[in-house]
Order: C-alpha cells, then sequence, then structure tokens
C-alpha cells in the first residue's frame, strides 16, 4: 500500500474500524464480509475505493466499462486499495424515453446518496455517454471525496461504401436521403447502422466525445485519456492507472475542489471552441459549476470562447471521427495549441498532481489534417454566441457549423445589416413538426424561420434534442437544405445545424417563445445577438395576459413521479438545468460531517 495513506484520516473507517462505535462496526463490517472480503483487508486502514459503474445493456455506450472495471481494480489493488463496484442509474441517450437528459439530476440525486452514505475514501467514475459524465461530476463535486473519471472512449470509425459514417451526424444525412426518396427505409438502417461498429460512445464530436474532453480539460481525468478508442488496448491501460492513481489521490487529499475552479472551467469554455463542441456542453459545464460552487454564466461562452478559432476537425463541424482524433494527439494536443498562444490557465490543478500546463505544454500535433495549428485553423472565432430578445433571455449558436455563405452574410461582413428576418412557423413538440413538416398547406417556404417550443426542461420534460429541423421533403427536393431553426430545447452534438437553441426560459415558464404566433415576423439579428417578434410590446404583453389566463402554456401531463418531482424544481438550461435548491449541499463529505447511523 502507498506509505502515505493516513488510514485514520479515511472516512471508511467511521464504518469498518471504529472501536468507539462498537455496535454498529460489527454490523457494517459483516456483510461485506459475505462475499469473501476478510477483517484484515477492510480493517488495514487501506482506502476503499467506489467503481461507480454506469455501463449495462441498457447503456450500450458505457457498457464496455463491464470490461475495464477489471483493469481499475486491479490498479487499485496494486495501489493498496480496495475496490467496491456499484450501478449507476443507467442512462442511454439513444434509449431512453421521452428523454435521457430527464435522468440526469436522478442520476445525480443517486450517486450523491451512494458516495455520501457508504463507506468509500474515493472513487472512479465510468463517464461516457451525454448524461453519464455530468451527472457524476456534478456528484462528485457535491459530495467532494476524492475522484477521478475514466472515460469509456468512442466506437471505431464507421464506414459506408468507402466513405467515414459518424454516429448521429450520418442520422440527420440519411433521414435527409429518405424524405427525398433517395434510399428506402432497410437502406437507411443500414446506412445509420454503420457508424456503429464497435463498443464506445459517438465517434464524432457529438455531446459524449465533448463532455469526455471537457472532462479531461477540467483537469478530472487523466492526461490524453480522452480520445482513446473504445476497443484499443490503451484504453485498458488507461483503467488500470485510473485505478492506481485513485489510491494517490486519496491519500494525497486531491479532491474535486482542488480541480474544479473558476481557471478549469474557462479551460474548459476554451477548449470547446477548439474542439467544435456540442451546445449541450453550456448546460452540464453550468450544472456541474453550480455544484462546485464556480459562478459560469452564460455569457462566458461567447466572452472567453467566441474568438477561439476551431482547430479540431471531426464531424460534424469537420470530416474525420474518434479513431483520428485520438492518433492526432487528443485533448493534449489542442490544449498545446492554446498555451502557446496564452489561452489556457496553465496552474489549473489536474488528477495525476501536475497543472494542466506540465502537462500539454509539450505535446505536439501528430495529424494535422485532423488538429489543425493554432496559426492555421479550420475557422477563425469558432465558439458560441449568446442571442437575446423578447423570444428569450439568452439562447446559443454554435458558429463553427454556420455556413461559410451565411456566415460571411450574417455574421462577419461589417457592411451587410448582418440581420436576417422571416416569417414563423412554430410547432408545438417534436409530434407535431413531424406531423407538419411536409405538409404543403403549412406553407413553409425558404424564407421560413422554424420554430419548436415545448421541448424544454419542464415541457418536455427534462429537454429533447429536437431543435434541428430538416426543411420540408419539397425543398430538399429544390435544393434547400437547411432552414433557421429556433427553440426551446436542445440540439445533438453530431448535428451540424446552426440552430438557435437552448431558449431560456422556454415556454412552459413562460419565456417568450410561447407568446409567439405562425406567420408573426421575426428579425434575427446575429451580429447585434438579438432575436426578436416584431411586434409592438402592447400585443406582447395582451398574448400573455390571454396566456396566463388560460392557465399558461400548455404541455403533455407528467406520465411518471420522477416527472412530477423534477418539473416542480428543475431550473433552466441557462443555469444548468438543475434542481434547483440542490447547489446548497456543496463539499458535503467535509461540511456535512459522517452520516449518522444506520441503526
Ligand atoms: C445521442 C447523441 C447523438 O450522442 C446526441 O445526444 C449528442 O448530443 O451527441
Amino acid at each position: 500500500m502507498n506509505d502515505s495513506v493516513k488510514p485514520e484520516g479515511l472516512r471508511s473507517r467511521a464504518w469498518f474500524d471504529n472501536p468507539d462505535n462498537a455496535d454498529m462496526t460489527a454490523l457494517y463490517l459483516e456483510r461485506y464480509m459475505n462475499f469473501g472480503l476478510s477483517l484484515e483487508e477492510l480493517q488495514s486502514g487501506k482506502p476503499i475505493i467506489g467503481i461507480a459503474q454506469t455501463g449495462s445493456d441498457l447503456s450500450p455506450c458505457n457498457r464496455h466499462h463491464i470490461v475495464l472495471a477489471e483493469r481499475v481494480r486491479e490498479g487499485i489493488r496494486e495501489a493498496g486499495g480496495i475496490a467496491i463496484e456499484f450501478p449507476v442509474h443507467p442512462i442511454q441517450e439513444t434509449g431512453k424515453r421521452p428523454t435521457a437528459a430527464l435522468d440526469r439530476n436522478l442520476s445525480y440525486l443517486g450517486l450523491v446518496e451512494v458516495l455520501y452514505g457508504y463507506p468509500l475514501d474515493g472513487v472512479v467514475l465510468t463517464i461516457g455517454c451525454d448524461k453519464t459524465t455530468p451527472a457524476a461530476l456534478m456528484a462528485a463535486a457535491t459530495v467532494n471525496i476524492p475522484a477521478i473519471a475514466l472515460s469509456v472512449g468512442p466506437m471505431l470509425n464507421g464506414h459506408f461504401k468507402g466513405q467515414r459514417t459518424g454516429s448521429g451526424t450520418i442520422v440527420w444525412k440519411a433521414r435527409e436521403m429518405l424524405a427525398a426518396g433517395e434510399i428506402d427505409y432497410k437502406e437507411f438502417i443500414k446506412l445509420v447502422a454503420s457508424s456503429a461498429p464497435s463498443t464506445g460512445y459517438c465517434n464524432t464530436m457529438g455531446t459524449a466525445t465533448t463532455m469526455n474532453s471537457l472532462t479531461e480539460a477540467l483537469g478530472m481525468s487523466l492526461p490524453g485519456s480522452a480520445a482513446i478508442p473504445a476497443p484499443y488496448r490503451d484504453r485498458q491501460e488507461c483503467a488500470y492507472l485510473t485505478g492506481k492513481r485513485i489510491v494517490e489521490m486519496v491519500a494525497e487529499d486531491l479532491k474535486p475542489s482542488d480541480i474544479l475552479t473558476r481557471e478549469a472551467f474557462e479551460n474548459a469554455i476554451c477548449v470547446n471552441s477548439a474542439i467544435g463542441g456540442s451546445t449541450n456542453a453550456p448546460i452540464h459545464l453550468a450544472a456541474i459549476a453550480r455544484h462546485i460552487g464556480v459562478d459560469l454564466p452564460i455569457g462566458e461562452w461567447e466572452r472567453l470562447g467566441h474568438e477561439i478559432p476551431l482547430l479540431v476537425n471531426l464531424q460534424p463541424a469537420g470530416e474525420y471521427l474518434g479513431e483520428d482524433y485520438y492518433r492526432a494527439g487528443g485533448v493534449p494536443a489542442v490544449v498545446a495549441q492554446l498555451i502557446r498562444n496564452g489561452l489556457i490557465r496553465e496552474a489549473a490543478i489536474t488528477v495525476n498532481g501536475k497543472t494542466i500546463g506540465e502537462n500539454c505544454a509539450d505535446v505536439e500535433i501528430e495529424d494535422e489534417r485532423v488538429i489543425r495549428p493554432y496559426a492555421d485553423p479550420l475557422m477563425e472565432n469558432a465558439g458560441f454566441i449568446v442571442l437575446s430578445g423578447n423570444l428569450f433571455d439568452s439562447a446559443i449558436m454554435k458558429t463553427c457549423v454556420i455556413s461559410k455563405e451565411f456566415r460571411d452574410r450574417y455574421l462577419s461582413n461589417p457592411d451587410d445589416p448582418g440581420a436576417f428576418e422571416g416569417s414563423a412557423v412554430v410547432f408545438d413538440g417534436p409530434e407535431e413538426y413531424h406531423a407538419k413538416i411536409d405538409n404543403k398547406s403549412v406553407n413553409i417556404t425558404a424564407n421560413t424561420i422554424l420554430f419548436i417550443r415545448g421541448a424544454g426542461p419542464i415541457g418536455y420534460p427534462g429537454s429533447a434534442e429536437v431543435v434541428n429541423m430538416r426543411p420540408p421533403a419539397y425543398l430538399l427536393e429544390e435544393g434547400v437544405h437547411a432552414l433557421p431553426c429556433v427553440g426551446d430545447g436542445r440540439q445533438s452534438g453530431t448535428s451540424g445545424s446552426p440552430s438557435i437553441l437552448n431558449a431560456s426560459p422556454e415556454a412552459a415558464a413562460m419565456g417568450g417563445l410561447a407568446l409567439l404566433r405562425t406567420g408573426d415576423r421575426v428579425r434575427i439579428d446575429l451580429r447585434k445577438r438579438t432575436a426578436d417578434i416584431l411586434i409592438s410590446e402592447d400585443e406582447l404583453s395582451s398574448r400573455r395576459q390571454q396566456l396566463e389566463n388560460a392557465g399558461g402554456y400548455a404541455y403533455p401531463d407528467s406520465q411518471t413521479p420522477w416527472q412530477e418531482i423534477q418539473r416542480n424544481i428543475v431550473g433552466q438550461m441557462s443555469s444548468g438545468a438543475i434542481l434547483e435548491g440542490a447547489e446548497k449541499y456543496q463539499r458535503i463529505a467535509q461540511t456535512r460531517g459522517i452520516p449518522r447511523d444506520s441503526h
């Protein structure tokens, strides 16, 4: 065992080795001995390390963690710890109805109870699929025991007829092809399935690769670990090293609060722009920040991130996939480019006990087709912009997926008025969108702005990835492949649609979107960062009054107890969509002591 581990400082001793509480110690011990752990092991002063297992048959993106956990255990054991693996509420982005976002806060709550209420001195967080990463980091932030994240890694690259097919990204393209009659149902499924050739999560720069990259940028996983594809042997080695390292972290008392500092979040925002990260990242980082007590208003994404160039050439903003990202150098190669241009707070400490500067400064890019040097980026000023107006207090737009033509015209050309106006077509939820999008009587033209509402944390509930709406089939046939899309829902990180999304407050919370009507003129000025319905204040107030009199914006009833509970206390996406009030429980392992005895 590591000599510097001080058994008297271990919280697990309050359960397993506490002569002053002999009555309870026996009860706490005996059941953990019933599967073969010895008294000697449990009372030796070795740290008890949890392996928070997010993998299962229900969560295929994270399922490979079941295999990796064996190597984590070996690392823990070798460094002198005792591993205890336990299940985390499963979340599969592509499997959970109505949406995996509903489960992020549920998984967070469950993990907080486990980390706090059991004899754990440190924890390995097995992260991967979109919501599993923030849920785990949010819980680690709240409880604040030493924690290290282990990514499961992306799937291998997908291929179809000689072309790379990326998870999610190919779905949106294939949906258009199906709608335009270019492929049939069977070909559609074959094309989409080609993007998922192995175990792991999305091989694109979707939300999963984004959140796993940002976890590394935050300092919460080993340097170089995020991009390793799931089936690679390097991933197994990384699992072993992660297990070893958590035992040392317990000895060093290196906790999330030491790592998840303001500087760490600023680094993550900069890295997100350089990688072309998902529009889901601001929601999750805000949530993690609130649980650790760091103030991270939504405007910081534009202030710190907008002027950062796009360096990573991964779909949907670029062309390559996860294996290429790893071979090109992954997160450390990106961070090194940002360091050399003064954009990283280098002193931020990471899980390996070194600073991000020490870890990354000397890393070189291995393939400049996939990770571009700072001086020769894929795009300048590639980060998010934050808009506001009478439609919402805030919404974001991912500028690195805006077409060059649109960007030159509306965002970067100072001689152009910089605003576009269109007539609104409003869908109340994705069901209405799917039912009506191809219906010619709805009168969607190339000058229409598509809106979707009722898709936020309360309305859906949880918030759905539905804002990237395709044009009607008849416009696709005419060559119109995109219409401006706006909504109070989210969008898959794998989508290249330059939507205006995550609008807060949502319609269900009576944000301005609730007042919009099909046929209204809407003006969006990307340079001024505004989005407004072009009607008078009086008309807006009278619509609000009418809606309030009718009981507010209507959305479907809750179908489960958790839907109802979450709807009553969830906040808006701009501030992380966390359970409001939960953020007052901070660093509870230190501030709330050990929980009371159970018997
Ligand atoms: C399921 C997806 C495709 O992973 C999506 O949720 C994303 O945001 O990337």
